[in-house]
């Protein structure tokens, strides 16, 4: 089952530059949240926080406090809170040089799962759960780059759950795929969020408004305003939410 995560007060900069302002946000378990804003506003930013990845980034700091369950993701290992809160990019990463298999593979083995049987089902569970395996399962020696580029996202949302995360965050994940693939993705997290918490940041409302749950509203780096989807794109409170959504900046 997905945990929820609870954001307080949190801040991150770049440098000198803050880029997020006192965010306080409830993530509920098994639902969709959806992070839109104009260009520039800090979704990337926020959502690379959820995992501590922020804090990757050579000047980069946060401030504040982010909770998984009842548990500060500071006061864990970074390297476990990515594995426990899972992360899909922007433009699918596939390691170019292995084969399907060893791209979920990889992870698998780095938890400490080495007997092999235990590994193929493993692998062939997460394929199955993106929507993969009818497509790759005869094929699993190929190269991952062999892969078209919606397949690929698939096969990168399957490394992903492999590792059995609580929480997948997702970076605009289908907006570098074809309107069948991105259908494919979105139906996908309608599947997932059983099992998942999913975070995910969108340029396209019409995408948010399908499948989130929650929808977040950031802009210059502050949370305007967090509502069910419904309502906020129906009812905004906030005019500046209300001028993004209907097409007037963004
Ligand atoms: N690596 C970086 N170094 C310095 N500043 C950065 C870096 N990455 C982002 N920023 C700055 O942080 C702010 C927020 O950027 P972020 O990428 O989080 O926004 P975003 O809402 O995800 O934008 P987009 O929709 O264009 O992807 C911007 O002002 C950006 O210029």
């Amino acid at each position: 089952m997905g945990k929820s995560m609870t954001v307080r007060r949190l801040q991150a900069w770049y440098g000198q530059h803050q880029v997020l302002h006192n965010i306080d946000m409830d993530i509920e378990e098994n639902r969709v949240t959806a992070i839109i804003g104009p260009s520039g506003c800090g979704k990337s930013t926020f959502i690379r926080c959820l995992n501590r990845m922020h804090e990757t980034h050579p000047q980069a700091r946060v401030d504040g406090d982010i909770r998984l369950g009842d548990e500060s993701l500071f006061d864990l290992d970074p390297v476990d809170v990515r594995r426990v809160v899972g992360m899909v990019f922007q433009k699918p990463n596939p390691f170019p040089t292995m084969s399907i298999f060893d791209n979920i593979a990889i992870g698998l083995k780095l938890a400490g799962i080495r007997r092999s049987g235990e590994l193929r089902d493993r692998v062939e569970r997460a394929l199955r759960m993106a929507a993969l395996w009818d497509e790759v399962k005869d094929r699993l020696a190929k190269p991952a780059t062999a892969l078209s580029g919606g397949q690929q996202q698939r096969l990168c949302i399957a490394r992903a759950l492999a590792v059995e995360p609580e929480v997948l965050l997702m970076d605009e994940p289908a907006s570098a795929l074809d309107p069948i693939s991105t259908m494919r993705i979105e139906e996908l997290i309608e599947e997932i969020k059983q099992t998942y918490t999913i975070v995910i940041v969108t340029h396209n409302m019409q995408q948010a408004a399908r499948i989130a749950d929650k929808t977040a509203f950031f802009y210059q780096g502050h949370l305007i305003e967090m509502d069910d989807t419904s309502q906020m794109f129906t009812k905004p409170k906030d005019k500046r939410t209300e001028d993004y959504i209907t097409g007037r900046f963004g």
